[in-house]
């Protein structure tokens, strides 16, 4: 067996270019209009074959229990579905800050799905994985898929996206948001108009999570305005807490990033229509 197949499985990091609620469904879900991009920045996996039934990670993430790292519950859920009969040893090299609205635990879910049913060549097509993803997380079809996408429903609806690949500096303003606590905000502006996309090329787009963020974080309120101040257009992705902008190349978000307030954490990276992930796949 070629171990190296094994080994540097992508996850890429996700943005939401916008982020409107356009109603609520009957089980409180919160209908969406959003736009995923992915940036040339996130996790790598590697696996290694286990005989038997065992799935486990290498190693425990901070503050998850094992049997709750979604790349455990990727694997087991594709052996069920499958009856695939043998496990996996997972490695998640971490990069991607957790509860930072950059999606890396469905990004970890999805390369999971990917990878594995590629290596232990269990044969389910991408809608299959993206159904078992959605009962992971909302965004893990969106990874599965791999292609920048205009979004609806609670993610689960959504049509490939041609995006400019802009060079973003992302910042974690060194905070953790919970999604359900932003979800379950009273001041949550919950009846969006439904806008099209010439509106969100217009411009004519934000992130109604926003505002409720920034009063409970200052530290969220405060990249913005760093931001802003650096001349770019500021946006916070997902619940938050990472902000981003887009800048006029590589270079003008370097230099941004050199000028960073020590407390906060940041990355440059390029937007990317298409995940790393599938780039993988194609040379599988
Ligand atoms: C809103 C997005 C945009 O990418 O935000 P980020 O989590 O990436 O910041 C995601 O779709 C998040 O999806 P997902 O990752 O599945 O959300 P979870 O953490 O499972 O959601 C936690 C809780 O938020 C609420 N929730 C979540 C998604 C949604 N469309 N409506 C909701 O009301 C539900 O109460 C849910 O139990
Ligand atoms: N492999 C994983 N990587 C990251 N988070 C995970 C993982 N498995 C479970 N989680 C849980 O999922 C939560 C959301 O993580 P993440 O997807 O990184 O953030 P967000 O949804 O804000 O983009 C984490 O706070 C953590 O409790």
């Amino acid at each position: 067996m070629n171990l190296d197949a094994w080994k540097g499985w992508p996850a890429p990091a996700k943005l939401n270019l916008f982020l409107h609620i356009t109603g609520r469904r009957p089980d409180g879900y919160h209908a969406l209009q959003t736009v995923f991009q992915f940036l040339s920045h996130g996790d790598v996996l590697d696996f290694e074959p286990l005989p038997g039934n065992e799935v486990r990670p290498a190693h425990a993430l901070e503050d998850v229990a094992p049997e709750d790292d979604l790349t455990v519950r990727a694997a087991r859920r594709l052996k069920q579905a499958t009856g695939y009969g043998d496990g996996a040893l997972i490695r998640v090299r971490k990069v991607l800050p957790m509860g930072g609205g950059l999606g890396g635990g469905s990004s970890d879910a999805a390369t999971t799905l990917v990878a594995l049913n590629h290596l232990w060549g269990t044969g389910l097509s991408l809608e299959d994985l993206a159904e078992l993803g959605l009962t992971l997380g909302a965004d893990v079809p969106i990874f599965v898929h791999g292609r920048a996408a205009w979004a609806e429903g609670v993610g689960e609806c959504f049509e490939p996206i041609d995006l400019p690949e802009s060079w973003y500096l992302v910042i974690h303003p060194g905070v953790h948001v919970s999604t359900g606590a932003v979800f379950g905000d009273p001041g949550l502006t919950r009846n969006c108009e439904p806008i099209t996309i010439a509106d969100f090329t217009a411009g004519r787009a934000g992130n109604v999570c926003e505002p409720i963020v920034c009063k409970h974080y200052p530290a969220v309120a405060e990249a913005l305005v760093w931001l802003e101040r650096q001349g770019v257009q500021p946006r916070m992705t997902g619940t938050g807490s990472c902000v981003f902008a887009a800048f006029a190349g590589e270079d003008a978000a370097r230099d941004a990033l050199v000028r960073l307030p020590a407390a906060w954490q940041g990355f440059v990276a390029q937007g990317q229509n298409r995940s790393a992930l599938q780039d993988r796949m194609d040379r599988a």
